[in-house]
């Protein structure tokens, strides 16, 4: 195949994809084509410095994706240090017989993305100059497909990347520990009297208000909860590694904070959440019918509340996986 037409696959691998990771796998097959490195990565930190991921492909081996357990080398440190002190976009380093090049492909407050080749010869300019392009390229086509996996109100993910993101999670907990007392939730939240406060103060404050809601969302969760605007006045919350405890403060410390929305005359805004356990062996549109008879418990019975699924079966008061009423639209 001609360069160009090399070039020209790569070009066309890239933009048929609909999913970050596969993009991100797609960038290091290019990669690995055009320069044959012996090991290229790319390496995610979250807002805290720390690995949250890493995608990477040495010569003759499958691609391996991490989520735990990275270990990150403190050369590969100071060199990622080197380039955020100085603004830089890349950085060749050479070091025993090997080059290492470091480009940015993401950076924001809330995370910082790398890509990492090692090569055992320098590359030459015009693989350089093709390696640019590409990453042009990615970047380019990353960015749309962060805007249409965004929810434009809010900047919540959308309903549209739930169930993506909810299949990584079966993927990741497929090897829990069962000793470990900690678990995967996914919660619902409602506001309260939605329709009133539109009703009474007009649909642009409404907006405001959802607006509120992501950024009190934003604050009390963890970078690495995942939050979703179902739309309308509903959300979703995908938080990892949690005891049940641990899940229930959070939870109602953001029924707190979110009390303190306070606009023109009106009462303090107030929002309903409904939990369920994530379980590895349940197909995700049952587990939402868990949580979404769990939310419609929390309006019946007072709003203003939290309820956990499990708790509401144990007595009695809901049957197991039937939603007899729901507010939610199912997919
Ligand atoms: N401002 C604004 N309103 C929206 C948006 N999407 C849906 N709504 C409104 O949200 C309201 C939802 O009302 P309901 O589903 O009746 O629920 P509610 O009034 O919140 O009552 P409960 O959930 O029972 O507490 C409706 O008035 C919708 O028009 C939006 O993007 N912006």
């Amino acid at each position: 195949m001609s360069i160009s037409n090399n070039i020209l696959h790569h070009i066309e691998n890239f933009t048929s994809q609909r999913d970050k990771e596969l993009l991100a796998f797609s960038l290091l097959k290019s990669i690995r084509d055009i320069l044959s490195p012996i090991r290229t990565s790319i390496l995610t930190l979250n807002g805290q410095d720390e690995p949250t991921m890493e995608i990477s492909l040495s010569n003759g081996e499958s691609c391996e994706y991490r989520y735990q357990d990275i270990r990150v080398p403190e050369s590969t440190r100071a060199s990622l240090d080197y380039i955020n002190t100085w603004h830089l976009d890349e950085l060749m380093k050479a070091h025993d017989d090997q080059y290492t090049s470091f480009h940015v492909l993401q950076q924001s407050r809330q995370q910082n993305q790398y890509l990492i080749i090692t090569l055992d010869n320098k590359p030459g300019r015009s693989e350089s100059y093709i390696i640019k392009g590409m990453l042009s390229i990615y970047s380019n086509f990353s960015s749309l497909l962060a805007e249409a996996q965004t929810d434009e109100l809010t900047g919540l993910m959308n309903r549209k990347t739930f169930e993506e993101s909810i299949v990584k999670l079966y993927q990741g907990s497929a090897f829990k520990d069962d000793n470990d007392t900690r678990s995967n939730w996914i919660a619902i939240i409602d506001i309260d009297h939605f329709k009133v406060i539109n009703d009474s103060a007009g649909h642009l404050y409404g907006d405001e208000v959802l607006i509120h809601m992501s950024r009190i969302l934003r604050q009390t969760f963890r970078q690495d909860d995942m939050l979703f605007r179902f739309g309308g006045e509903e959300f979703v919350i995908l938080m990892r590694d949690l005891t049940r405890e641990q899940c229930a403060t959070m939870l109602n410390a953001l029924l707190t904070n979110v009390q303190s929305i306070v606009m023109n005359n009106l009462s303090p805004i107030t929002i309903s959440a409904g939990v369920c356990e994530f379980q590895n062996d349940t197909f995700h549109v049952t587990l939402m019918d868990q949580a979404d008879q769990a939310l419609y418990y929390s309006k019946k019975n007072g709003r203003n509340r939290v309820t956990f699924y499990d708790e509401i079966v144990a007595a009695g008061l809901a049957k197991s996986n039937h939603v007899e009423h729901g507010d939610i639209d199912l997919f």
